[in-house]
């Protein structure tokens, strides 16, 4: 599937009776990357799950390629291009790499795992290992990798490289600057580390207490440290 815009329209959602995503509203188009920041518990996550149907939309719509895919669930949404790297790094601890691989493909043939060890070689030299074998960056890069290979869209990415190595870090956001460099991607990039946010992405966006408080271009963010000290912190840029 080619990448695909995002627009999301007023987007409104919460767990239960808490309301947490405000009219939430941005758009990305076909191709491009957005870095998504704020403080803990401000709603990055809720956004990417909401955009992947995974917990209660109160109102506003989600539109892929100009469809609005919001009425439709989880499921279904990944089949028309939704696909969401969760911060669990969700895979399955009993099987192999490679079996992981396989339940990513979904009807493309066998042979496009190596796309996967293409872009992460070290999950080939891992290939016959269990998932509860592999390092913390080895489960994102499997993680990513099985999202991949069902040539989302829309790629979601949330906070990759949480609790990771310097240098793992650097090969994940290697790995993902290639990816969005050949366009064929649109790409969300939840992240806490606000250097490597602002390397990746052309535009920003900053939620606070589930409303977006700031967006804009990543340089004009970058160029004001005021600003970046107001929403995200103290010593955020180095
Ligand atoms: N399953 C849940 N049930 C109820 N409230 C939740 C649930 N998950 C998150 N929340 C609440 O929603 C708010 C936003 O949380 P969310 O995880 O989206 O923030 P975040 O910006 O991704 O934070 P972090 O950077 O810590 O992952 C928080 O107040 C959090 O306590």
């Amino acid at each position: 599937m080619p990448a695909a815009s995002l627009d999301v329209r007023n987007l409104s959602a919460g767990y239960g009776p808490t309301l947490v995503l405000e009219d939430v509203s941005f758009s990305v188009p076909a191709g491009a990357r957005l870095s998504i920041l704020g403080r803990n518990g401000m709603g990055k996550t809720t956004l990417l799950s909401t955009l992947m149907g995974m917990n209660r939309r109160y109102g506003g719509e989600i539109l892929v390629g100009g469809k609005d895919l919001s009425p439709l669930k989880s499921s279904e949404r990944a089949r028309r291009g939704i696909g969401l790297v969760p911060q669990t790094r969700d895979i399955f601890r009993s099987l192999t790499v490679e079996e992981n691989l396989i339940v990513g493909i979904k009807d493309r043939p066998r042979n496009v795992i190596q796309e996967a060890y293409d872009m992460f070689p070290r999950l080939h030299e891992r290939r016959n290992n269990l998932g509860w074998q592999l390092s913390g960056g080895e489960q994102q890069m499997l993680s990513t990798a099985r999202t991949i290979l069902g040539r989302p869209a829309v790629l979601l990415l949330d906070e990759p490289l949480e609790g990771l190595a310097p240098v793992i870090c650097e090969e994940l956001m290697e790995a993902f600057t290639l990816l969005a460099s050949s366009g064929e991607m649109t790409i969300l990039l939840v992240e806490q580390r606000l250097e490597s946010a602002l390397d990746f992405a052309e535009t920003v966006l900053i939620l606070e207490r589930g409303r977006i408080v700031w967006q804009g271009a990543s340089e004009a963010l970058r160029a004001d440290p005021g600003l970046v000290e107001h929403y995200i912190g103290v010593g955020s840029l180095h």
